[in-house]
């Protein structure tokens, strides 16, 4: 339904947005997740028409956002950032006046909106007097004005405090079951709690592209064991580590900086010379307990067992600094 193809945006001698493309099918609700400045609010420009690709083409089922700029745009609902509200203005006129500009008769649409967006209570309100988590929902409301079918917002929650975030993802959830939503944030959370699939972009480019779950078991889920054992060396420690059923692999380290202190490896203990070495496992396998029946069968001491989780925060720093993890 969008099919973003080959896209390019400079700015003067700046590539904000350098040859994405993606399609996005019709009920996804897709985050477009990324550092800030890393070119998602240029890329909602253009899905949304306001702003000309440099390169490449955009299609709104099948159609060229530019040269069929009216009918595509008004299949798409756009939220900026900031919503550009008129502050001295009373909500329900201000909402009515948006009816008016885009030709939808108010006087059915606005109750609806008002009921749907949770606005009943400020309806009567001047927008300047309002919370920054209500004029966020004006800004819903205006953006569903001709109940488009796909509604682009961008950083949606941001600014707002923790139970107004929560309530707009509620509307936005809601508001999702029977659109597509694409919704742009640097925070990964937010992504993991309301999309289907993130889109990571890291200076203009795509960095992943994957369902929210795959996401995490691809990345989030693999970890890795530190072991410090004494009675053996660290080659010998490693090899029988790297032996383990779920191990993907180990290697021999030279000790560990940890919050106690260091172990190191070759440092004296009772129980002779200190080994160390590290054991990364795949998917969701915890290791501590074999390595420790391990260690003991061999007839080594155990020193130090530790779990290292990578988490996604981690792939989002590895994925947007210039790291790859694919
Ligand atoms: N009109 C413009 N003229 C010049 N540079 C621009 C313009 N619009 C955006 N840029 C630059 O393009 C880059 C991408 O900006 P964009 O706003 O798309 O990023 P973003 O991912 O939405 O970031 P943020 O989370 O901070 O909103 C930035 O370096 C920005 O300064």
């Amino acid at each position: 339904m969008i099919e973003v193809q080959q896209v390019s945006r400079r700015f003067g001698t700046f590539t904000a947005v350098d040859g994405i493309s993606f399609s996005i099918q019709k009920g996804e609700i897709v985050g477009l997740l990324g550092p800030n400045g890393a070119g998602k609010t240029t890329t909602m420009r253009m899905i949304t028409g306001y702003l000309e690709p440099t390169a490449g083409v955009i299609l709104i089922d099948g159609e060229n956002i530019l040269s069929n700029s009216e009918k595509a745009k008004r299949k798409i609902g756009y939220m900026p950032e900031s919503a550009p509200l008129y502050s001295d203005m009373i909500t329900a006129d201000y909402l009515e006046y948006v009816a008016a500009v885009q030709g939808v008769d108010a006087s059915e649409r606005v109750p609806q909106l008002a009921r749907m967006c949770g606005l009943a209570e400020v309806m009567h309100k001047n927008i300047s007097d309002l919370s920054r988590g209500y004029r966020q929902r004006v800004g819903l409301a205006h953006a569903l004005m001709q109940d488009p079918e796909i509604l682009i917002l961008d950083e949606p929650t941001s600014g707002l405090d923790p139970n107004q975030i929560i309530e707009v993802r509620k509307l936005i959830r809601e508001i999702g079951k029977t659109r597509t939503v694409i919704i742009s944030t640097h925070i990964l959370g937010e992504v993991e709690m309301l999309c289907d699939r993130v889109i990571i972009i890291s200076r203009g480019k795509i960095a992943a592209d994957s369902p929210t779950g795959e996401l995490k078991t691809r990345f989030g889920r693999s970890s890795a064991v530190r072991v410090s054992a004494a009675g053996c060396s660290s080659a010998e420690l490693a090899a029988a580590l790297g032996s383990l059923e779920g191990a993907a692999g180990a290697s021999a380290v030279d000790g560990f900086a940890g919050d106690g202190g260091q172990a190191a490896a070759g440092e004296d203990t009772p129980d002779g010379k200190l080994a160390s070495a590290v054991v990364s496992v795949e998917g969701d396998g915890d290791l501590r307990g074999a390595v420790s029946r391990l260690v003991h069968g061999k007839g080594w001491t155990l020193y130090e067992l530790g779990l290292e989780r990578n988490s996604l925060e981690d792939v989002f720093r590895t994925l947007t600094s210039g790291g790859d993890l694919s």
